[in-house]
């Protein structure tokens, strides 16, 4: 752990984003079930759980796309009560989506522009008649959207006119990533980050993910399938099961769960074991995150 990553004990900070008892139902579906999750300024916590447990609803609630059914969620120690996806971003939370949402007919950097426009002044009345002040908030914007990019290295910043469709996969998801920074969050929800990117371009989003928090001091919220991914980026791990939160802790202690191991595995699959283990075993040294440790 290094000194800039020492932080105080839990105890006495006050979280950054807070769910208190919320609950989501779908007519007669219980989709998520009384769950409690505090997330610290400047951690990374990932949400894990088979599939249909909840984790996209329980991102959708945070992000105003869905009105929860009971329960509270409290950001910045304010409730964000009934506010709108746009209100949320105005808040400081921003997020990318598991199925990648880039307008495809517009180029990288217009991508990332969108993202910023919440930050801008101008009205479309100005942005017709382009007073001097306009064009000096577009280029201050462009320079940062350019600025954004070049977080993910010089070959993005390289291709900012080429339309989205035409980079690869893993490109595509850093764009949306760019584009989720533009609006200056507090707080980033990450839905699958990795998901389509091969072994090379998963270990890269790892790293960049780690460099948004300890760079940027993101506090960082993320659903991932890969485990081997969460087991070595999270400093706590949530996990869902039909909804509800069957357990939270170190991804040492949830590797180790027999909730956990059940919920994934079946209660038949007890053979099974040893290959959950294998997926989740620490990652070599140097790799694992320590950050609380
Ligand atoms: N808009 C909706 N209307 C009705 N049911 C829904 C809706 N959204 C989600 N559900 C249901 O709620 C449950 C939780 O779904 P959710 O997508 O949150 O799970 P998940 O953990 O994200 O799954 P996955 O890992 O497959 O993405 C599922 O049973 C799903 O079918």
């Amino acid at each position: 752990m290094t000194a800039e990553h020492e932080q105080a004990p839990q105890s006495t900070r006050q979280p950054l984003l807070e769910l208190k008892k919320v609950t989501k139902h779908f007519g007669g579906l219980a989709a998520v079930q009384d769950v409690d999750l505090a997330i610290y300024p400047q951690e990374i916590v990932s949400i894990i759980g088979p599939n249909g447990a909840g984790k996209t609803t329980v991102f959708n609630l945070i992000t105003g796309i869905y009105l929860a059914t009971s329960g509270e969620i409290i950001f910045e120690g304010q409730p964000l009560k009934k506010a709108s996806p746009h209100q949320v971003v105005q808040r400081g939370l921003a997020r990318t989506f598991q199925n990648i949402r880039l307008f495809n007919n517009m180029t990288v950097l217009e991508n990332v522009l969108v993202g910023e426009h919440l930050r801008l002044k101008a009205s479309i009345l100005d942005a017709v008649f382009r007073p001097p002040w306009v064009k000096q908030e577009e280029e201050e914007a462009r320079r940062r959207a350019i600025e954004l990019l070049s977080f993910f290295g010089q070959h993005l910043v390289d291709r900012q006119d080429e339309y989205v469709i035409n980079l690869s996969y893993a490109d595509r998801r850093r764009v949306e990533i760019a584009r989720a920074l533009a609006s200056e969050p507090k707080l980033l929800l990450l839905d699958e980050p990795t998901a389509g990117m091969n072994e090379a371009e998963t270990m890269e989003a790892v790293h960049y993910i780690r460099r948004l928090r300890d760079e940027l001091h993101l506090t960082i919220l993320l659903i991932e399938h890969k485990l081997m991914v969460t087991m070595g980026i999270s400093d706590r791990i949530a996990v869902l099961d039909y909804g509800r939160k069957i357990a939270e802790g170190l991804p040492d202690e949830i590797r180790r769960d027999e909730r956990v191991i059940t919920a994934y595995l079946g209660k038949a699959a007890t053979a099974d074991r040893q290959t959950w283990q294998v997926a989740l075993r620490p990652q070599p040294e140097g790799e694992a995150n320590n950050h609380h440790e």
